[in-house]
């Protein structure tokens, strides 16, 4: 199978980075040369600075309306160089990776997203954004809101992380964030990494598109793992992956059209008993009822890992708050900007013109005369 991440703004050319690092093709856009320059892994020819003649190359600060137009014009420059890393091999899925609170991210994933569904029609395009924190105030909150109408429309499934939900007691953001990236990319990479491996029942690629060609929902990936002689229930660990610890986002995972479960460790622990009790347990408990599934027996593996990925979800706490608040924001704005509106007509109008007051000036000079 072949992905291609794609990271858009601070945030997700950090995470396409990490995915660098892990060997899967990516590459970064950016508005903030700055930005660009300090990531680690993702060689320099494959980092793309757009939006230079509106920005400088100083990024568009949490605007998304400039994070739009700078992706917009340098669209076919971005798509020669996603065309020319392509080649002639095709590409399964897009994983486009981003902040849905700034503004190169919000702004320039969704015309990204459009282009490459317009060019790549085969390919599966996934958007993989990490909400905002509530303390971030309202404007990150809009940005997202906006966005994830937009995304909605145009990816087949959108990884949605919460921020808020990862986030650990005290932990100082910029710590709390690389620990959310690490955990973004272990998870996305584990579930990657198992498809179209041999194994005992196993996954391919059409498996995972199909999970994912989800229509524009929300899609989530839970993760377990555990030391091989530590798993007393090897069902329990796989129905930890998916109950809500395991989730990256505050979902009702009821609402889930399909799953996808993974299971990888030593031959031992991977009992065909446990696997399908918590399969059972999870197709049942899902309303779309249909699971994949693929085991991994790997006798040199000392550890079991547990990848679940559930697409289709439409009822989402997370998501509902972020709405909510953004409607409820907007419709007090628009009060408040008519009502800004009607006291300045009532307070300026019945005021004269200036050649009202003034006489005109040839009038001016003739009075002078
Ligand atoms: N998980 C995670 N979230 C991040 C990270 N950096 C920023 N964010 C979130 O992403 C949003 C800001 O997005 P950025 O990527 O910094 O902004 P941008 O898209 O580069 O846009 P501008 O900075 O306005 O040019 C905020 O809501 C942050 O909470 C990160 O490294 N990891």
């Amino acid at each position: 199978m072949r992905a291609l991440i794609i990271g858009v703004g601070q945030c997700g050319t950090k995470i396409a980075d990490l995915f660098s690092l892990v060997d899967f093709e990516a590459l970064a856009i950016n508005t903030s040369r700055g930005d660009l320059e300090y990531l680690k892994h993702i060689p320099a020819e494959r980092r793309i600075l757009i939006g230079e003649s509106i920005t400088g190359g100083k990024g568009v600060n949490a605007n998304p309306l400039l994070g739009r137009e700078a992706m917009k014009r340098d669209l076919p420059m971005v798509m020669r160089k996603i065309g020319s890393i392509i080649g002639y091999e095709d590409v399964d899925i897009f994983f486009l990776t981003f902040g849905f609170g700034g503004g190169t991210g919000a702004g320039g994933t969704p015309v990204l997203a459009e282009a490459l569904k317009e060019e790549y029609p085969d390919s599966l395009v996934v958007a993989i954004g990490a909400l905002p924190l509530r303390e971030e105030g309202i404007r990150p909150t809009i940005n997202a809101a906006i966005t994830i109408d937009k995304l909605s429309k145009i990816a087949d499934s959108i990884i949605a992380i919460d921020n808020n939900k990862l986030k650990e007691g005290n932990d100082d953001i910029s710590h709390a964030y690389e620990r959310i990236n690490y955990t973004i990319v272990e998870r996305i990479a584990s579930l990657l990494a198992l498809v179209d491996v041999p194994g005992e029942q196993t996954l391919d690629a059409s498996d995972l598109k199909f999970v994912l060609k989800a229509f524009g929902s929300f899609a989530t990936v839970g993760y377990a793992k555990a030391d091989a002689g530590k798993v007393k229930s090897l069902s329990r660990l796989i129905i930890r992956s998916f109950e809500s610890e395991g989730l990256y986002l505050d979902a009702n995972i009821e609402s889930a059209l399909y799953g996808l479960v993974a299971v990888h460790g030593p031959p031992e622990v991977l009992k065909a008993g446990d696997i399908f009790e918590a399969l059972d347990y999870l197709t049942n408990k899902i309303r779309g009822k249909q699971i994949f599934r693929g085991f991994y027996p790997d006798p040199r593996e000392r550890e079991v890992e547990v990848v679940t990925l559930l697409s289709g979800i439409y009822e989402s706490r997370s998501i509902e708050e972020i709405i909510v608040t953004a409607k409820n924001y907007a419709k007090s704005f628009m009060k408040a900007k008519e009502e800004a509106e009607t006291r300045k007509r009532e307070l300026l109008s019945g005021l004269p013109d200036f050649d009202d007051i003034y006489p005109a000036e040839d009038e001016a000079g003739e009075g002078g005369e």
